[in-house]
């Protein structure tokens, strides 16, 4: 069974996606982790995110970057987003995020594009989202426990920033797929979430089967 989550910056996604993988037996791929790798590379190596062939150039990273607190960094999930919307970058990430979603038994991956490009025959498709405010306190929250100074004013507008670019790009926009089923996780605790996604893959692949 291949599960698709996507959703905006900090909807709970993440969150979601690694209890469905615990609770199915499933292996998880964060994908949003490659675009910041790409963005952490860009910056590492001084090169412009909005110029095409620079972001591509940064797709060749180094594997060990993958768990680097640093790309955890809200500066960096900016700079993703700048360089995401490269169509060659896209490309470039393609076939790994594919060959992920297709391994025997199945996977989950969550981020923006894995119900429209990267598995849209993905049995269960959950559209995870939150309203820009609670989004932007819980990452306030996260960076916080993580030594960050950063205000929650500016978090907030880095997130409303990221949401316009990754709706607006023509390449893979951030866009709930027709088939995919809403989980707004406005006013629900982490475990209320993760129960309800259970729920709504459960009624999905009792849908499948039959
Ligand atoms: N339903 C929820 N209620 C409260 N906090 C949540 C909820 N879901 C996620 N969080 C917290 O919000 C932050 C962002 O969640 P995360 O799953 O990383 O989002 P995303 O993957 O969409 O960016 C994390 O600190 C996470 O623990
Ligand atoms: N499948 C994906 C995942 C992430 N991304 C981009 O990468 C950025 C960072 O993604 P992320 O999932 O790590 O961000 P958060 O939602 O965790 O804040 C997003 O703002 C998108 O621009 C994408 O374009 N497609």
């Amino acid at each position: 069974m291949i599960i698709a989550v996507d959703g905006p910056a900090a909807s709970g996604k993440g969150t979601i996606a690694r209890a469905l993988a615990r609770h199915y037996g499933l292996p998880n791929m964060d994908t949003g982790l490659l675009y910041r790798a790409v963005a952490a590379t860009v910056q590492r190596l001084a090169l412009d995110p909005t110029i095409e062939a620079d972001a591509v150039a940064a797709c060749d990273f180094d594997q060990d970057m993958l768990t680097d607190p640093l790309l955890r960094e809200d500066d960096i999930g900016q700079l993703a987003s700048i360089v995401s919307a490269h169509p060659l970058v896209r490309a470039s990430l393609l076939q790994r995020q594919r060959r992920f979603a297709a391994q025997p038994g199945g996977a989950i991956l969550d981020g923006r594009d894995i119900g429209t490009v990267i598995a849209p025959d993905a049995e269960a498709k959950l559209f995870v989202r939150a309203t820009p405010q609670i989004r932007a306190r819980r990452r306030h929250a996260e960076l916080q426990a993580r030594g960050s100074m950063l205000s929650f004013d500016r978090v907030l507008a880095d997130i409303r920033a990221r949401d316009l670019r990754d709706a607006g790009r023509s390449a893979a926009p951030l866009v709930q797929a027709a088939d995919a089923v809403i989980l707004d996780t406005s006013f629900l605790s982490v475990d209320a979430s993760v129960q309800r996604a259970i729920e709504l893959v459960e009624q999905r692949r009792v849908t499948y089967i039959g």
